[in-house]
């Protein structure tokens, strides 16, 4: 990292007011109607390091849904679950190039493509453990509060609101049941979905999770462990392919990172060994991710040379 860390604080206090409200280019998700009343100006960035400083500026403690960004820590599950070689017969790991809502699947190898994607994030949800319902939600809300550090809790409007007008992703599972991808009962795996997506968070809890992920599995706030060791390097492998959905190329690009976002204006970005990025402003460009959200992962690439390849480089060759 080519700054220290003591920069970041007031780096961060100068980049917020400097990256401009997206109006006219952004647009808050409304496709789930409870998500259309949020508020388009509340915008936070937190980082925290793998050593447990927390650097953060803006509405850090404003709660909102975390959405797809679930699909990473629930993948991390479903690792723990079924190992990785039996995951991967079930759900691929190939990028789409498609919208994270796309109804495409891989008919020859009979998988969703990627769990970063509806489709292949329905088929890896429906593969979490538990003896019905209730069980399997508390295995997914203990796993939350493992990464976070405390209680989480659902939002009952939004779960509600998705559930009844998610068709398009019930289409997905009909689909996947359809081709042997996924087995019943369905209704039960898209009810937990639906819930993982309502899990409340703030930013501060999204940058505590990614932070979790850059310290190898260990919340860097509590010392609880989240989540084996062994798996954070395939968690890790597809964020870069794959969590930016059909931006994931550029993503890599122009960032960089193992990042995921998701349709509620959140972004994580995990800078492994060094810190956890979270970032929240609701509007959304045209391939989901938010605006404000790419701009400040962008800005902390490009001023402290985060790129995995700088990264490398700078371990390989320090001078
Ligand atoms: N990209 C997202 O955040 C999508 C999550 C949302 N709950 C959905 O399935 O449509």
């Amino acid at each position: 990292m080519k700054n220290h860390p003591a920069d970041l604080q007031a780096f961060l206090e100068a980049l917020h007011p400097a990256v401009p409200p997206p109006w006219g280019i952004g647009k808050v998700a409304s496709y789930i109607p409870e998500l259309a009343k949020v508020n388009p100006d509340l915008f936070s960035i937190c980082l925290v390091t793998v050593d447990g400083q927390v650097f953060e500026v803006g509405d850090f403690q404003q709660l909102f849904t975390i959405q797809s960004i679930s699909k990473v820590f629930v993948h991390g599950l479903a690792l723990e679950d079924h190992g990785r070689d039996y995951l991967l017969t079930k759900v691929g790991v190939e990028p789409t190039g498609d919208a994270f809502n796309a109804i495409i699947l891989d008919e020859h190898s009979k998988r969703p493509y990627n769990p970063m994607v509806n489709a292949g994030a329905i088929a890896t949800t429906s593969l979490i453990q538990g003896q019905g319902p209730a069980e399997r939600l508390n295995r997914l809300l203990s796993m939350f509060r493992r990464y976070i550090g405390h209680d989480v809790y659902l939002d009952g409007a939004v779960f509600v609101s998705e559930r009844t007008s998610g068709h398009r992703n019930r289409a997905m599972a009909h689909l996947m049941l359809n081709f042997g991808m996924i087995d019943e009962p369905i209704e039960e795996s898209l009810d937990l979905y639906f819930q993982q997506c309502s899990v409340m968070v703030t930013c501060r809890d999204l940058a505590v999770m990614a932070a979790t992920l850059a310290n190898h599995g260990v919340n860097p706030l509590t010392g609880e462990r989240a989540i084996a060791g062994q798996y954070i390097k395939d968690i890790l492998s597809v964020m870069y392919t794959c969590g930016m959905y059909n931006f994931a190329g550029e993503w890599a690009y122009q960032i960089g990172l193992p990042a995921k976002s998701g349709v509620c204006g959140g972004i994580i970005a995990i800078v492994p060994n060094l810190m956890g990025i979270g970032v929240f402003s609701p509007p959304l460009d045209q391939r989901g991710n938010s605006v404000r959200g790419v701009k400040v992962c962008q800005a902390l690439s490009q001023e402290f040379e985060l790129n995995l390849f700088d990264l490398l480089r700078q371990q390989l060759h320090p001078f």
